[in-house]
């Protein structure tokens, strides 16, 4: 199988200290893994060591057949929160030309019209061409994760990295995102990894789960992965992994809670 992600004995570190252990794993070229665990897990050193971020570890990687630290122009990834100064009076247009600006080493503020052209457009594979001068800070949280989204696909990556793109989000707001992900899956048919808390909103584009906890737990399709037994081996004996109506729900009792933007745990 050609693969977008392959690791094998991977253990990933700080310093001494293992963050992450025992992950092996294939990810085909358009598959969507989602990629779950409680706080502290390793979720967001495993996405950062395949973005090529994070370079302390053992074992193999290969990220579209190349060591991460190479493969970088091939993969956008998205961070649980943007790090745009929301003092400077950025547009929408503007914070997804940067995805392409970037990668040509431009930096000043003036959008060459080829790249507006192609900011427009992602903006359009979003639903969002309507608000494309409105100043980025002014815009709903669904909205700014859509932008992030269509900065990150301006680049036309092979692999979408993305942190907790629910998390910090209003129920309306996360079905909107979720529907944008559907839409990312089906018509860019690129593979992306996925990481939360609750997979339940996300089920029906995961092709593939993995559940860590320091260690990857279990990784396969969702009704081989998450099980009864191993959702109890990790969030305890309340946690269950049940069906209704052929649909599968993981209940952990593991959520985030937002307030006024705030992440409260
Ligand atoms: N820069 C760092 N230096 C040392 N240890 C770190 C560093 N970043 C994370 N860790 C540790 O690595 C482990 C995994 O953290 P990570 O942030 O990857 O987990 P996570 O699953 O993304 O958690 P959350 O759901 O809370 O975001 C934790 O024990 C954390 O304290």
């Amino acid at each position: 199988m050609e693969t977008s992600v392959e690791a094998k004995d991977l253990t990933i570190y700080y310093g001494k200290q293992v963050a992450l252990r025992d992950i092996t794993f294939q990810l085909g070229l358009s598959e969507t893994l989602l990629l779950l665990g409680p706080n502290g897990a390793g979720k967001t050193t495993l996405l950062r060591t395949i973005a090529g971020f994070h370079t302390d570890y053992r074992g193999e990687l290969r990220v579209l057949g190349k060591r991460p630290e190479e493969a970088r122009d091939l993969v956008s990834y998205v961070p649980q929160s943007h790090s745009l100064n929301e003092k400077v009076p950025l547009t929408a247009l503007d914070v997804v030309a940067m995805g392409a600006m970037y990668r040509r080493g431009l930096v000043h503020r003036i959008v060459p019209p080829e790249i507006k052209e192609r900011a427009l457009k992602m903006l359009r594979f979003v639903g969002l061409d309507g608000i494309a001068d409105k100043l980025f800070r002014n815009l709903s949280g669904g909205q700014k994760q859509r932008v992030l989204l269509a900065r990150a696909l301006i680049s036309d990556p092979k692999l979408l990295l993305l942190d907790e793109p629910l998390s910090a989000l209003d129920p309306s707001a996360r079905a909107e995102v979720t529907s944008v992900l559907g839409k990312i899956k089906e018509k860019r048919k690129i593979a992306m990894i996925i990481t939360t808390h609750d997979v339940n909103p996300l089920l029906e584009i995961g092709d593939k789960v993995m559940l860590i906890n320091k260690r990857m737990i279990t990784f396969g399709r969702p009704d081989e992965a998450l099980r009864d037994e191993i959702i109890k081996s990790v969030y305890g004996p309340m946690a269950r992994a049940i069906k209704v109506e052929d649909r599968l729900y993981c209940i952990t009792g593991d959520f985030h809670i937002h307030r006024w933007g705030r992440e409260v745990r």
